[in-house]
């Protein structure tokens, strides 16, 4: 099997469209023709099935609880596209303990499916799982729009996944603007802060535009791309699963969603020691 493109959609803040944008692009890439899965990441606060209207009977909780396999809870979205649900409310999976973390990795490692890009919804915030799937996955997208908190929160999570992590790469992508000049301005902020104190790059990946329409779509439970595709929003998504399909397959992975779990082992392993120094 071919190797899996990860990708980590969060945020630092929330509420600035991080899922918004994970389902967009998901269900975008998928309907170009990919195959797409996206794992709702946020084991607290789970909404990618909500923003959906999909009534999920079983989630990614039943699967670390042992209760089913990964396979029993994929739903499908627009263009095929394949959903992990979480569950929601349940505070106490916000933070999983080695032993679940394990589960969840041997669960990924039995699923049989050929995929070309896995999108993972991660929490807000600088939580342990947020920092886990940003770790294990290729390219980390940081979704940020123009205010001062959103900035303040977003460049508090990139110093953290770089100092402390070691991640080298991010891409930001900008929400809720108005305009290109506001897209490059917040990239251009956080490009300047990042590049005094830190040792990473930061890519502007795109930007959205801020856009009713879209959040009509949220209303309706829908993606926007799949509702109102001739949107401001829905073509500004369209372009950037366009550019994302250009990106390059990640090197030396071996097999389906072999590089993400070895990757989630890795980091588990490092926390292990970590914590054992
Ligand atoms: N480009 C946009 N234009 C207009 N409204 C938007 C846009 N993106 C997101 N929104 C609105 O912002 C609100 C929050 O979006 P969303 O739930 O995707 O954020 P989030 O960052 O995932 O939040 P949380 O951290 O709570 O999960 C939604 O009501 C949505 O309609």
């Amino acid at each position: 099997m071919k190797p899996v493109q990860v990708i980590a959609v969060t945020s630092g803040k929330g509420g600035v469209g991080k899922t918004s944008v994970s389902v967009n692009l998901a269900v975008s890439m998928a309907m170009s023709g990919k195959k797409v899965m996206l794992l709702d990441g946020d084991l607290g606060l789970a909404n990618v099935d909500v923003m959906l209207g999909l009534q999920p009977k079983y989630n990614l909780a039943d699967v670390i609880e042992g209760k089913c396999t990964l396979e029993d809870t994929l739903l499908k979205g627009p263009g095929d596209l394949l959903i992990v649900p979480a569950s929601s409310g349940k505070r106490q999976m916000a933070e999983l303990t080695q032993a679940q973390n394990a589960g969840l990795i041997h669960a990924f490692s039995d699923l049989h499916r050929s995929l070309d890009v896995l999108i993972v919804d991660t929490a807000a915030g600088i939580a342990d799982s947020v920092i886990t799937f940003s770790q294990a996955s290729q390219e980390v997208i940081v979704v940020v729009c123009g205010d001062p908190a959103s900035m303040t929160d977003a460049y508090a999570l990139i110093k953290v996944l770089n100092r402390d992590h070691g991640v080298k790469r991010i891409q930001i992508l900008a929400n809720k603007v108005h305009n290109a000049i506001e897209a490059r301005e917040i990239h251009e902020n956080l490009r300047r802060v990042s590049e005094r104190f830190l040792d990473v790059t930061l890519n502007l990946v795109g930007s959205i535009p801020h856009d009713e329409w879209l959040q009509r779509a949220v209303r309706r439970q829908k993606a926007v791309v799949d509702l109102y595709p001739n949107s401001i929003s829905a073509e500004a998504f369209k372009t950037l699963a366009k550019k994302i399909n250009q990106w390059g397959m990640p090197k030396g992975a071996r097999g389906n969603l072999e590089f993400f779990v070895e990757r989630l082992v890795s980091v588990d392993h490092r926390t292990l020691v970590s914590t054992a120094a």
